[in-house]
């Protein structure tokens, strides 16, 4: 199993910084995910690990040696891109082959190899088709085969799924994981989809504008954000400034206050609530959106809007904009945010 440790790594493009100080250790073994928006810089810092794009200043150690000045042939690193990046002349077997016949391996080696690799990635009898042949799920298999059939020390995946459909993806989801765990293999994934980072990683790095914000597990990520942007990246948060959060619920800070939508409650006047729930809130419904187990509220308390998920267990809970609801916070799930 191989560690990476990224120490104040930068990279710029003439005068624009596209990130700087970064500074991150994966343990062997580890899936880490870089979550982020457009733009942030994750793709540039994936290049950057397997020398496709180089550093202006830091280093990047792999097992402890640094290889930030090896070639990428040199680093034994793999990668997957969302393009598949296939020979379209080349059988799927051909295509997996390809990497072991650079390292001049013999046939009978080629063999057992190609064929372990295949049953990994479920494609065995699909070994003598082209990739025109194949769903773009299936050809993502191919892409990914061919970069394990190498015995990479580390698998770096740039959005490998961002191109495929809703259902293709997930499966795709729990199968990489899936192969990654039973590999054992340090693996470090770039995708901008939340839930997608919450389902496959054992810790996320949350970026923004080049920046690492937060690097934690998803469990922790969701629940302790660290930071206004971690807080409304993640889980819609509700932020209020500190005068609104002394307005609404009478908490005395310096700093925003964050409110997960889903810690916000409708009052039913048959239970009791404990004493870490806030006074009712008269609130007015501005819109709602029906998102299957959950029902989306945006509604206004004094001027103070907020976002609030109630569970869809009953048709009247279907509140029209302009009708008044009461509301409880839960003020035991109130994060406050110190960036
Ligand atoms: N070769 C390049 N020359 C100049 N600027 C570049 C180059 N490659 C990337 N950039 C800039 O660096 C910034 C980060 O790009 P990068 O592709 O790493 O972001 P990203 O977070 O992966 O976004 P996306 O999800 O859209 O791919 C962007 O502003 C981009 O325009």
């Amino acid at each position: 199993m191989h560690s990476v440790v990224i120490n104040q790594l930068e990279k710029r493009y003439d005068q624009k910084t596209v990130f700087y100080d970064i500074n991150l250790s994966i343990e062997g073994g580890e899936f880490l995910t870089l979550l982020g928006p457009s733009g942030c810089g994750k793709s540039t810092l994936l290049r950057c690990l397997a020398g496709l794009t180089e550093v202006d200043h830091g280093q990047i150690s792999l097992s402890n040696e640094d290889i930030t000045n090896f070639a990428p042939q040199k680093r034994g690193i793999g990668m997957v891109f969302q393009s598949y990046a296939l020979f379209p002349n080349l059988t799927v077997w051909e295509n997996i082959a390809f990497g072991l016949r650079i390292q001049k391996l013999d046939e009978a080696n080629i063999k057992e190899k190609v064929t372990r690799i295949l049953e990994l990635v479920e494609l065995t009898g699909y070994k003598s088709r082209y990739p025109a042949a194949l769903s773009g799920g299936q050809r993502q298999r191919v892409a990914l085969a061919r970069s394990l059939v190498v015995e990479p020390k580390v698998l770096l995946l740039d959005e490998p799924l961002s191109a495929l459909d809703a259902r293709i993806r997930k499966h795709l989801r729990r199968q990489i994981r899936a192969i990654q765990q039973e590999l054992n293999l340090t693996t470090i994934f770039v995708t901008h989809d939340q839930e997608e980072a919450l389902t496959m990683s054992d810790r996320i790095a949350l970026m923004n504008a080049g920046q690492i914000m937060q690097c934690d597990t998803p469990e922790r990520l969701y629940t302790e954000p660290a930071n206004h942007f971690a807080a409304t990246f993640m889980g819609q948060y509700n932020v209020l400034t500190s005068q609104q959060a002394q307005q609404l619920l009478g908490i005395s800070t310096q700093h925003e206050v964050a409110i997960r939508p889903e810690s916000i409650y409708l009052y039913e006047a048959s239970r009791q609530y404990p004493e870490y729930f806030s006074q009712k809130l008269s609130a007015t419904v501005l819109s709602h959106q029906l998102l299957g187990t959950i029902i989306r509220y945006e509604v206004t308390i004094n001027n103070i809007q907020l976002t609030v998920d109630l569970l869809n267990r009953h048709a009247q809970r279907l509140i029209e904009p302009g009708k008044e609801l009461l509301l409880l916070v839960d003020k035991s799930a109130i994060r406050y945010l110190k960036e």
